[in-house]
Parts: C-alpha cells; structure tokens; sequence
C-alpha cells in the first residue's frame, strides 16, 4: 500500500514551500509527487526540491474536475512503472476542492486497493487568508475537508493575527489540528503518518467537538451534534445515502461516530463527496457513555432540519 497526502491551500498560501521541506525531512522515504496546476504551463514540478524524485505534472486543469480521469491515469502509470515508491504527496491547484481528489482515492476499488489516503493538509496563508476566504469559496472547502492545517507566513504577521486565525480556523473546521508555521519548516509531527481517515484517528478527535455548536463564516457554517440513544442503521443508512447524493456540492465535510441499535462497537462514517466511508470503530467501553457524534460543514446549512432528522433517526 502506497500512503497518500494531499496538500491543499489557496493560490500562493505555501504549498510548494512546505512539500519541500517534508521532502527534506524524510531523506529516507521515495517519494513520488503530483503536481497540479492550472495554467497551461507547469511550473511547480521545476520548484520542487529534489530531482530525485519522481515528480507528475497534471497541467492545464484542475484535478477536482478536469483531470480527475488524468489523476487515475497517472496513478496507474506509477503502480506500471515498477518503480519502488513509500509515500505519494500531491499538491493541488490553489483552486482546486480538495475532496473530489480524495474521492479518487477512496471511490475508485482498482486504486482504493493500492493507494491509502493518509491525511489531507491544508496550507492557510496568514497574511492573505482572509481575503481568500471572502472571495473564494474554495478557500473554506480546503479548509473544511482537512485533518491538518498549517498556518504559513506566521513569521510575516503579528503573534496576534496568527493567535486569532488559529482560533477561527478551530471553530470552522472542529476535527481538524491547527498548527502554526514560519517559512515553511515542518512542525515536529510524523506528518507523513497523520492516519487521519483512520477509524481510531476519527475517534479520537471527535472527542475534541464540542457537543453542540456552531459557526458560520459567511455562507459557510460548521456544525457539531452530540446525541444520546440508539440509531436506527436502516433510517441513518437511507438519511446519509440521500445527504451525500443529492447534497455533495453543498456539504464541504461529514463525519460522524455513532451508536447503532445492537452494534457492539462505535461505527465511524466519513463522508468524501457522494462517497462514504463505514467503518467498525473500537467497542463501547463498560460504563462509557454512548453518545452520538457528528461534524458537517458546508455552504447554507440549516442546523433545525439535522435535528428533527437526529430524533427520527432514534425512533
Ligand atoms: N515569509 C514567508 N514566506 C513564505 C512562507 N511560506 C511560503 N512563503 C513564500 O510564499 C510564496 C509562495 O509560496 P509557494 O510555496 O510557492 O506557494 P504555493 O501555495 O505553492 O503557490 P501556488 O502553487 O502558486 O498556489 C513564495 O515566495 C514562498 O517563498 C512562510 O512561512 N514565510
């Protein structure tokens, strides 16, 4: 199995910068890259570090639309080439969702099979963030699908600004870690073995989500539920299927940990675009309380409609 990072961020936040240095930082690991981007002429793959690598350019698109079947293409051409790879990062266009790239990863069986999607990381510039969140749209789904966020340019902006911006990107995205960052050094964090879409991972940073909660920035809001009884699979099952099919534009993110009627064990559920992922978490403790949790993030979300469904869903 090949790991996989994503590194996602707005146009300029520092993605390169950052690749680079993790690159430096695993002098032992074989890296493969990806390198989106989307003027007809690809220049990030010349500013990556090491010509060691094996370095892909997908040009003149987006891999979240365009060149989605150009990514598969790509990732088959690796997994023919023989070639001895550890880890594959791919670094997105600035404007690029990163969820539909993930959706690659875990939709498609033949790469499912092969490639395991370890984390997605966000780059978000302190300097300029703001701005992008106002006018790009992009910019909060980057920030919403991600497990880690790393705040750039902190050496450019006040202890302040960086204090505040954390604190807002906290309340955006509620499952996600938020560190800070000068000049693209990489924290002292297994960066490569974040295991973010791993069910224990999920698990344990669902423990952090408030029980109910929510925040809007703009037209985007974050919401977290925590609820107690036993889940009816067959209703939860039909609500999500409907949620991620007809609703995957407007739901930037889900996940959830649920308490299901005659389950031993938590059941994790990840939402990836009109994917999703179930899996068996670790059993219900003796004693533990058995609460439902749940994070969703996206454009214009209502927060009374999920609760009446909550109280159908324990019917
Ligand atoms: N001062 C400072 N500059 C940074 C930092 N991170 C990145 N930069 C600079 O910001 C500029 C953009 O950085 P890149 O790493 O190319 O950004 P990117 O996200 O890959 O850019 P695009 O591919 O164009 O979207 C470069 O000039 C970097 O040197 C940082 O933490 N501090």
């Amino acid at each position: 199995m090949i790991k996989v990072t994503l590194i996602t961020g707005f146009l300029g936040a520092g993605k390169t910068t950052f690749l680079n240095n993790l690159i430096n930082k695993y002098p032992d690991t074989k890296f493969a890259i990806i390198e989106n981007e989307f003027g007809e002429v690809g220049i990030d793959g010349g500013l990556v570090v090491d010509s060691q690598e094996d370095v892909f350019e997908l040009s003149n698109g987006c891999i979240c639309c365009s060149l989605n079947g150009e990514l598969r293409d790509v990732l088959r051409n690796l997994l023919n080439s023989g070639k001895e790879i550890d880890h594959l990062l791919v670094e997105t266009t600035g404007i690029a969702e990163p969820s539909s790239i993930a959706a690659a990863f875990v939709g498609d069986p033949a790469i499912a099979k092969l490639f395991e999607l370890n984390a997605c990381i966000c780059i978000a510039d302190t300097v300029n963030f703001e701005q992008s969140l106002q006018d790009h749209e992009v910019a909060s789904k980057q920030i919403a699908f991600s497990d880690y966020i790393v705040l750039s340019k902190c050496d450019l902006s006040t202890e302040d600004q960086v204090k505040k911006m954390a604190f807002h990107l906290k309340l955006m995205n509620p499952l996600a870690l938020v560190e800070k960052n000068y000049n693209g050094e990489i924290i002292d964090k297994d960066i490569l073995n974040l295991n973010s879409f791993n069910t224990d991972k999920v698990e344990e940073r669902a423990s952090f989500v408030p029980s109910a909660h929510e925040h809007a920035h703009g037209e985007v809001v974050s919401h977290s539920f925590s609820f107690e009884g036993e889940v009816d699979p067959v209703k939860l099952e039909m609500w999500l299927s409907v949620l991620f099919q007809l609703q995957f534009e407007v739901i930037f993110r889900f996940k959830g940990i649920f308490n299901i009627k005659g389950e031993t064990n938590k059941v994790v559920i990840q939402g990836v675009r009109n994917e999703s992922k179930i899996n068996i978490g670790s059993p219900w403790k003796e004693g533990e309380k058995r609460e439902n949790k749940m994070v969703i993030i996206g454009k214009g979300i209502k927060r009374e409609p999920i609760e009446k469904k909550i109280k159908s869903l324990l019917r």
